[in-house]
């Protein structure tokens, strides 16, 4: 894109007049790109990656971005942003970064969206595979009721994974602008693990598509969307309609979301002076599923609170983990057979002022060359039945196929 212009070596914050699209254009992979329903925000080059081993918990994190910010400010940045992502598992460290150019324009407009999703994706498997298998998973939903049933735990999420190989090295690029365009309020990213390697190397990124908005800090307020309760959609409308009104009406999804609004509204409230907490949920769409929705609005106590201070205070919800959370942790930790690194995590970006956004990394893939693994889980609480949860996180890994040009593949 031939308007972005870099404000001199040291590098920072640069003001600037592109529309969302020019951003989106100038991506290129190992840029962090993020494209809200509020903003889009693009990150280019590293100035220094926070290089820790130390556990992402609210104060370590509070500590290593002070230490980010006063560095970037020595070497010259006014306004520096720090990007990245939560893993998981608080106990592993958190992939930060200081970029060395970052620019920041408004969210991307419904017909541009249209416009992007013909972008012709290229990504052909060479081989596929469901980890676990469609039964291994079944009997993981019923190893997680059976420590229900025996009061050890109250909810659960249980993930699964899809793992590719492709015949080439996945572009990124038409990827990312795909996901952009077939999620309009789906907070899409694409996060470089590696983003002090040159362009030319391979693809090396976190790359999703994530309906649920963990925490968005603008100046002294805070905002929350978490999600939990699903039902697939269905593509004839009235039936999609009836299943909207069914997920509504369901007393085993209005338990599992409230589960997750409690936690929220505990992990927020020492930093809030009051919360805006609606009566009870709605329904939203994404392109494959309803969920039941609470946006909850907050007014901060200190303004030194900061977006990321904010999202490891509510990491893991359990929208992502289950209730409560070490015995749901220890849960998923017993019966997943695979690690989760960044998925059900947290990406986003808090700027020196504090502002920022985080969304919870789901509807989300690593991508490694010609490695690609995909990611979905569901909450399960006592009632929730094993093909339904099969079927649902079937239905979870299609944002990342769909965006793929891989609806096909069979999930089941
Ligand atoms: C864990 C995922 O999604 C979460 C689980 C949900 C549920 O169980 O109803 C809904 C939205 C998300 O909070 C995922 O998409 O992988």
């Amino acid at each position: 894109m031939s308007s972005i212009m870099f404000d001199g070596e040291s590098g920072g914050h640069t003001a600037v007049q592109d529309t969302p699209m020019d951003l989106i254009e100038s991506f290129q992979l190992n840029d962090f790109l993020f494209s809200s329903p509020h903003r889009t925000l693009l990150a280019k080059g590293c100035l220094f990656n926070a290089h820790s081993n130390r556990p992402a918990t609210p104060e370590t994190l509070d500590e290593q971005v002070s230490a980010l910010f006063s560095r970037a400010r020595r070497e010259g940045q006014t306004n520096p942003v720090v990007v990245g992502a939560l893993p998981f598992d608080t106990t592993q460290p958190a992939h930060l970064y200081v970029p060395k150019h970052w620019f920041e324009t408004s969210a991307l407009s419904l017909e541009a969206r249209h416009d992007l999703s013909r972008t012709p994706v290229r990504v052909t498997p060479t081989e596929h595979a469901l980890f676990p298998r469609p039964q291994g998973y079944r009997d993981g939903v019923e190893q997680a009721l059976e420590a229900m049933r025996q009061g050890r735990v109250e909810k659960i999420v249980l993930a699964r994974t899809l793992e590719m190989n492709t015949d080439q090295s996945v572009d990124l690029k038409p990827l990312i602008k795909r996901l952009i365009a077939i999620n309009p309020r789906g907070y899409s990213f694409s996060l470089p693990m590696t983003p002090e390697q040159p362009d030319s190397a391979p693809a090396h990124a976190f790359i999703g598509a994530s309906p649920e908005l963990l925490v968005r800090r603008e100046g002294n307020q805070v905002i929350v969307n978490p999600l939990a309760g699903s039902i697939p959609r269905h593509s004839d409308e009235s039936e999609d309609q009836r299943r909207a009104s069914e997920l509504a009406a369901s007393d085993k999804d209005r338990r599992e979301h409230a589960l997750v609004i409690d936690a929220v509204i505990d992990g927020l409230s020492p930093y809030c002076a009051h919360l805006d907490i609606p009566d009870g949920p709605s329904v939203i769409g994404t392109d494959t599923l309803w969920h039941l929705s609470t946006t909850i609005v907050g007014e901060l106590k200190d303004p030194d609170t900061t977006s990321l201070e904010l999202a490891a205070a509510m990491h893991p919800t359990p929208a992502v983990c289950g209730h409560a959370r070490q015995a749901a942790y220890q849960a998923i930790h017993d019966i997943e057979p695979f690690k989760r690194g960044y998925f059900a995590g947290a990406v986003g970006w808090c700027d020196s002022e504090g502002n920022g956004e985080w969304s919870v990394a789901i509807r989300c893939a690593d991508v490694h060359d010609t490695h690609v693994r995909l990611y979905a889980g569901a909450g399960l609480v006592p009632g929730s039945d094993p093909q339904k949860e099969l079927v649902e996180t079937g239905t979870k890994l299609k944002t990342m196929l769909n965006a793929m040009g891989l609806d096909a593949l069979n999930t089941l």
